[in-house]
């Protein structure tokens, strides 16, 4: 399988925060979902892979290519959805698009029609006056015009109306049947996500939790429920996050049939939702354990 994004060991320093050895990849082909609470460094990574800002070590690859060495032919076969500050907003839709085409070399004028009458884009309204959804819209059929082979996409649901949500997530499953193209798509909307992404990377910190197929981690993961006095050191190791209360305790566990094989039917076993991991995985408190 191809690697089309593909992260090596990056770490970025900043005065109070650092990128510490970022590892993961994704391959032709599929969506993957980057999710971490706010100030974890998702848009460091996503600026990174942009080649807006430089990483103090690391590799960072895109369809194969150091990402500094080749940025020109990179970002010819990238498309970046973004909703803010990306436009001039003077300009009407019809004139941005003309002033971004003769950057591409592979600009498709019938497709950019296409999607412009599929999503309902006004040609004459100024891009300041477009609603936000109206604006990732745009941002998206511009990339898909120019063939753009991998969507990097920075928080492209957030502040979206759930129809407008649904509809974005729609046309990304529909270009998807393209096995050509690939998409990373950061967001702290994890339901969107159980919607159509294929690997989820999680980060915290800084530092990347786990990078892995969305059905591994919601088969293999599971919420474990039960009474406090079940609870000792050598149950708690298998555990990843652990919330207790008066009454009883709720966990995280990283293997199902590990935790089913030491409780049996003393404990309830659940399926975990995406954002029951990333709260577990996230935690501040006490009892969090480490990730394993
Ligand atoms: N240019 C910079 N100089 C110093 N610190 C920075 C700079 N850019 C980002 N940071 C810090 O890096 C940390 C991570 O920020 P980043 O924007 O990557 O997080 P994020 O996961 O995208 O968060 P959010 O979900 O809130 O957008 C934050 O603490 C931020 O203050």
């Amino acid at each position: 399988m191809e690697k089309v994004l593909d992260f090596i060991n990056v770490s970025k320093h900043y005065m109070d925060f650092s990128l510490k050895n970022v590892t993961f990849s994704l391959e032709r082909g599929y969506i993957m979902g980057f999710i971490g609470p706010n100030g974890a460094g998702k848009s460091t990574t996503i600026k990174l892979m942009m080649n807006l800002i430089k990483k103090d070590s690391g590799q960072i690859k895109i369809f194969g290519l150091d990402c500094e060495k080749n940025n020109i032919a990179i970002k010819e076969r990238i498309g970046f959805v973004y909703d803010e500050n990306l436009f001039y907003g003077e300009l009407t839709v019809q004139e941005m698009k003309d002033f971004i085409r003769p950057f591409y070399k592979k600009w498709d004028e019938s497709l950019f029609a296409r999607y412009i009458k599929e999503f309902n884009l006004p040609l004459k309204k100024k891009i300041k006056h477009l609603s936000k959804g109206m604006k990732m819209k745009f941002s998206l059929a511009i990339a898909l015009s120019h063939h753009a082979e991998l969507l990097i996409m920075d928080e492209p649901t957030s502040g979206l109306d759930p129809v407008i949500r649904n509809e974005l997530l729609d046309a990304l499953q529909f270009l998807l049947q393209d096995e050509n193209k690939s998409v990373f798509f950061s967001t702290h909307i994890t339901s969107d996500l159980e919607k159509v992404a294929d690997f989820i990377t999680i980060i915290n910190q800084g530092e990347i939790l786990l990078s892995k197929t969305k059905d591994e981690l919601l088969e293999e993961y599971c919420i474990v429920k039960g009474r406090k006095e079940l609870l000792n050191s050598n149950h708690q190791k298998h555990f990843i996050g652990l919330k207790k209360n008066k009454y009883g305790f709720e966990a995280l566990a990283g293997n199902k049939r590990e935790i089913t094989k030491l409780f049996g039917d003393s404990v309830v076993v659940e399926k975990p939702s995406l954002d029951d991991i990333l709260l577990f995985l996230t935690r501040k408190d006490e009892d969090r354990v480490s990730p394993h």
